[in-house]
C-alpha cells in the first residue's frame, strides 16, 4: 500500500479563483474516475481571505465545499484541499497547474524557487504576459515559470468561461506542450467528453492569443456599449480584432502551425469571450455607466480580476518600444481607452482608416 501510494503522481493547482476553482473541480472529478496513477487528492493554494461573515475562504472551501466567493453554486469535489500556505500546497506535486490572474505570477514563482519536486512540470492556463522593462521584449508566463523554477511548462487556452466549464458544458482547449509523456499527463487529467483537448507545440503562441483575446473581447463590450450595429462588431471582432491578434504572433514567430488560429485557443476563445467574458462586460459597463473599469472591477466583479486592461498595456509599450502603434490601432486605442487618454468612440471613427484598407 505505502509503495503503491508513493509512486501515484500528486497534482497542485495554484489558484482558486473563479477558472482555478473550476479546473480544480474537473480535474478533480476526473482523477476520481482514473482509480491509480494518481492522488485523489489534490491541493489547491487559496490566497487566504476573510470574508464578509468572518470566515476565512479556506475553511469554507474545506467545510462546506464551495468557494462561495469565486465560484459559488458548484459543488467543489471533498477531493481538493484549500491549502493557504503556498509552498505546503506545491512542495510534493508532481503536476503543477498555475491559475492565478498574470500580474502575481512573477511573485508567486518567486517564492516557489528552490521548494518544488526536480522532476516536477507545470501547466499554466494564465492568459496573460509581460514585456520586459527593460530589454522590451515580450516575456511569457511559461517561461517565467520554467525559467524561475527550472521545470518545463505546457500552456492550455481555449474557449472555458469557468462557470460554465463548472456546470459541464461542452467545450474545447488546446493545449501547448512539447513533451509527449507531458502531454499523456494532461490529456489524462482533463480530456473528457465534454471538455476535449487538442494538442500542438506551439506553447507561446497558444498563450499569445488566450492574452490578446482579453483585449479584442473587451472592443466587443466597447462596441456593444456604444451601441453599433452587427456588422461593426463583427469588423471590429473577427476581421479587423483577429487580424491584429495573427499579425501580432506573427511578429513574435513567423511560422507556427498553420491552423492554430482556428483552434479553440484562437477564433473560439475570442467569439466566446465577446459574448460573455468579463473583460467584455466590463467594457460595455465602462461606456454604458461612464465608470472607471477600477471601480467596475470592484463593484461588479467581487475579487475577479479583469486582465485585458493591463495586457493592452503590455501590448502598447512593446509596439510603441518597436515604433509599429500604427499597424495595431485597435491595440492602441484599447489602451488609450483604457487610461482614459482617449473617449470610447475615437477607436470607431479610426476604424475606417485601418492598415488593413490601405
Ligand atoms: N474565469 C474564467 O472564465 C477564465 C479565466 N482564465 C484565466 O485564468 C487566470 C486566473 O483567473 P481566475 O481563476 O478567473 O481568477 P479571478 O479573476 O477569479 O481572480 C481572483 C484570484 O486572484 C487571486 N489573487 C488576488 N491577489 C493575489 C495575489 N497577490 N497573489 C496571487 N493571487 C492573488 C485571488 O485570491 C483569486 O483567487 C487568468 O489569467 C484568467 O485570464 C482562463 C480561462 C477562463
Ligand atoms: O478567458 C475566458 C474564457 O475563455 C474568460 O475571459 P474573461 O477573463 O474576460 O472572463
Amino acid at each position: 500500500m505505502a509503495s503503491s501510494s508513493l509512486a501515484k503522481k500528486k497534482i497542485a493547482v495554484v489558484g482558486s479563483g473563479n477558472w482555478g476553482s473550476a479546473i480544480a473541480c474537473h480535474i478533480g472529478d476526473k482523477v476520481r474516475q482514473l482509480n491509480g496513477q494518481y492522488h485523489e487528492q489534490i491541493l489547491m493554494w487559496c490566497k487566504e481571505e476573510i470574508l464578509d461573515d468572518g470566515r476565512k475562504l479556506t475553511e469554507v472551501i474545506n467545510q462546506q465545499h464551495e468557494n462561495i466567493k469565486y465560484l459559488p453554486d458548484r459543488k467543489i469535489p471533498e477531493n481538493i484541499i484549500a491549502i493557504p500556505d503556498l509552498d505546503i500546497a506545491v512542495k510534493d506535486a508532481d503536476i503543477i497547474i498555475f491559475v492565478i490572474p498574470h500580474q502575481y505570477v512573477k511573485n508567486v514563482c518567486e517564492q516557489l524557487k528552490n521548494n518544488i519536486k526536480k522532476d516536477a512540470f507545470a501547466l499554466t492556463l494564465i492568459k496573460g504576459f509581460y514585456v520586459d522593462e527593460q530589454t522590451k521584449e515580450l516575456t511569457f508566463v511559461s517561461q517565467i515559470i520554467k525559467n524561475t523554477l527550472n521545470i518545463p511548462c505546457a500552456s492550455m487556452m481555449g474557449a472555458n468561461i469557468a462557470n460554465e466549464v463548472a456546470k459541464k458544458i461542452f467545450c474545447e482547449a488546446t493545449v501547448g506542450c512539447r513533451d509527449d509523456k507531458h502531454s499523456e499527463i494532461i490529456r489524462q487529467l482533463i480530456d473528457t467528453p465534454v471538455f476535449r483537448l487538442r494538442f500542438f507545440p506551439d506553447i507561446e503562441i497558444i498563450e499569445m492569443l488566450g492574452g490578446l483575446k482579453n483585449i479584442v473581447s473587451m472592443l466587443a463590450g466597447f462596441a456593444e456599449g456604444l451601441d453599433t450595429g452587427f456588422n461593426t462588431r463583427a469588423a471590429v471582432i473577427l476581421r479587423l480584432g483577429f487580424v491584429e491578434m495573427i499579425n501580432f504572433c506573427r511578429l513574435y514567430k513567423k511560422e507556427s502551425t498553420p491552423d492554430i488560429y482556428l483552434q479553440s485557443c484562437g477564433i473560439a476563445d475570442l467569439i466566446a469571450s465577446s459574448l460573455g467574458g468579463r473583460n467584455y462586460r466590463g467594457a460595455k459597463t465602462m461606456v454604458q455607466t461612464k465608470d472607471s473599469l477600477a471601480y467596475i472591477e470592484k463593484k461588479d466583479f467581487n475579487g475577479q480580476s479583469l486582465q485585458g486592461p493591463s495586457t493592452a498595456k503590455e501590448v502598447y509599450r512593446y509596439l510603441h518600444a518597436q515604433n509599429l502603434l500604427d499597424r495595431f490601432p485597435l491595440f492602441r486605442d484599447t489602451h488609450l481607452i483604457c487610461e482614459s487618454i482617449i473617449k470610447p468612440h475615437v477607436f470607431l471613427d479610426n476604424l475606417g482608416n485601418h492598415p488593413e484598407f490601405h
